[in-house]
């Protein structure tokens, strides 16, 4: 296949992208900079653009194409922030994914595969969260997501635009050989925040946002996928587009539910360190406990993911850590 990978210079996008090269699929990132890195994009030509920019969208579709099928990455995705600055959600996240689309229709690219988030489904009402949950999400980055979804099935069904959506619970981890990995600024995510701590020592230390939420040990309870499992999900989603037409969605998980406080305990077996933290009060728009059920993406894609255990997860992330290339 011949991908078009937007948002490629970005963690999960990057680590995709090795993928794609592994399974010799040629890739063109399309990336602004402003949360990923040049040097992440080591495996793909580069073209430095912005999604807002509708011209050059077509531009790139017209003359760097025509693409077997299209990844999608871009996205602003900080929950506190989108409730502070919705306008920036809406505007990088649902207006630029709008000129995404409008620019396939333009020059008859037809398959698109999305980055979706659990943070679609909002509280959760049961304790295993399949497809068919109710879609009721609680922060602006959450109903970027789910407009999008939204669009994606009136798109199909006007213009005839394939598309998966995939909707990642807490993607973590990183390449194994350690040649990408992931680096937010700020970084708000649980696992790499343990492990700067770990090295920072008293100037990181660790915050557990609450400890009195109705779970086991009071902290919140998050399925952990590693990023690798993601990459395998979005070439198999490829794959179903080339024989299937519609507008589908898979959630994406391991099935096993970690709390904080199991997570950082796993942290300190991997890295044999002991970690430090304070429990501060609750992060604002943290639901209790959040778990896939990925049995439709098991049963359609063929989906299986590898990493099972949180420990070999944060290994990988551990061996990025401390030998961070970018
Ligand atoms: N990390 C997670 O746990 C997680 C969970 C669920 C969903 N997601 C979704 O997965 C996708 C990738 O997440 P990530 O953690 O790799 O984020 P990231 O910030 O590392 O990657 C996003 C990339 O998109 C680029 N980008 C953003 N807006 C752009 C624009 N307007 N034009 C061009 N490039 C733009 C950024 O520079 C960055 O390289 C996002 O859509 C996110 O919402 C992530
Ligand atoms: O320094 C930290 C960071 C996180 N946490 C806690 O650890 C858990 C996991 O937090 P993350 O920030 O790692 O992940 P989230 O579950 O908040 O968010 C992830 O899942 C969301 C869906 O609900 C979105 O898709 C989002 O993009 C994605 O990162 C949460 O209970 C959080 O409060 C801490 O205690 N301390």
């Amino acid at each position: 296949m011949k991908v078009l990978v937007l948002g490629g210079a970005g963690y999960i996008g990057s680590h995709i992208c090795k993928a794609l090269a592994l399974l010799n699929h040629e890739s063109v990132v399309v990336d602004n900079l402003s949360t990923g890195h040049r040097e992440a994009v080591r495996w793909s030509r580069f073209i430095e653009a912005d999604i807002l920019d509708s011209t050059a969208l077509i531009d790139i579709l017209q003359n760097e194409g025509p693409f077997d099928l299209i990844m999608h990455f871009c996205a602003k995705s900080l929950v506190g922030e989108s409730v502070q600055n919705p306008a920036i959600y809406y505007r990088n996240n649902v207006a630029g994914t709008l000129n995404l689309l409008d620019a396939m229709v333009a020059t008859k690219h037809e398959r698109l595969v999305f980055s979706s988030t659990a943070a679609v489904f909002g509280m959760p009402e049961k304790d295993l969260i399949d497809e068919q949950h109710t879609r009721l999400p609680i922060n602006p980055y959450g109903q970027s997501k789910k407009i999008i979804e939204d669009v994606l099935s009136d798109y199909h069904h006007a213009y005839g635009i394939k598309s998966v959506a995939l909707r990642y619970f807490n993607a973590c981890g990183a390449d194994p050989d350690g040649e990408v990995g992931e680096r937010h600024e700020p970084e708000t995510h649980l696992i790499p925040n343990i492990l700067k701590s770990a090295t920072a020592g008293k100037s990181s230390e660790l915050k557990v946002f609450g400890d009195n939420y109705p779970t086991p040990d009071g902290t919140c309870i998050r399925d952990y996928i590693h990023v690798n499992d993601l990459a395998l999900a979005h070439i198999l989603a490829g794959e179903y587009l080339q024989e299937n037409d519609g507008a589908f969605a898979f959630n994406l998980g391991n099935g096993n539910g970690f709390s904080v406080l199991q997570v950082i305990e796993a942290a300190r077996d991997v890295i044999k360190q002991d970690i430090v933290f304070s429990i501060e009060p609750p992060r604002a728009g943290d639901p209790p406990i959040l778990v896939a059920d990925s049995t439709k993406a098991k049963q359609i894609l063929g989906w299986q993911p590898t990493y099972k255990d949180i420990e070999s997860i944060i290994a990988t992330a551990w061996t990025w850590h401390q030998n961070e290339k970018f």
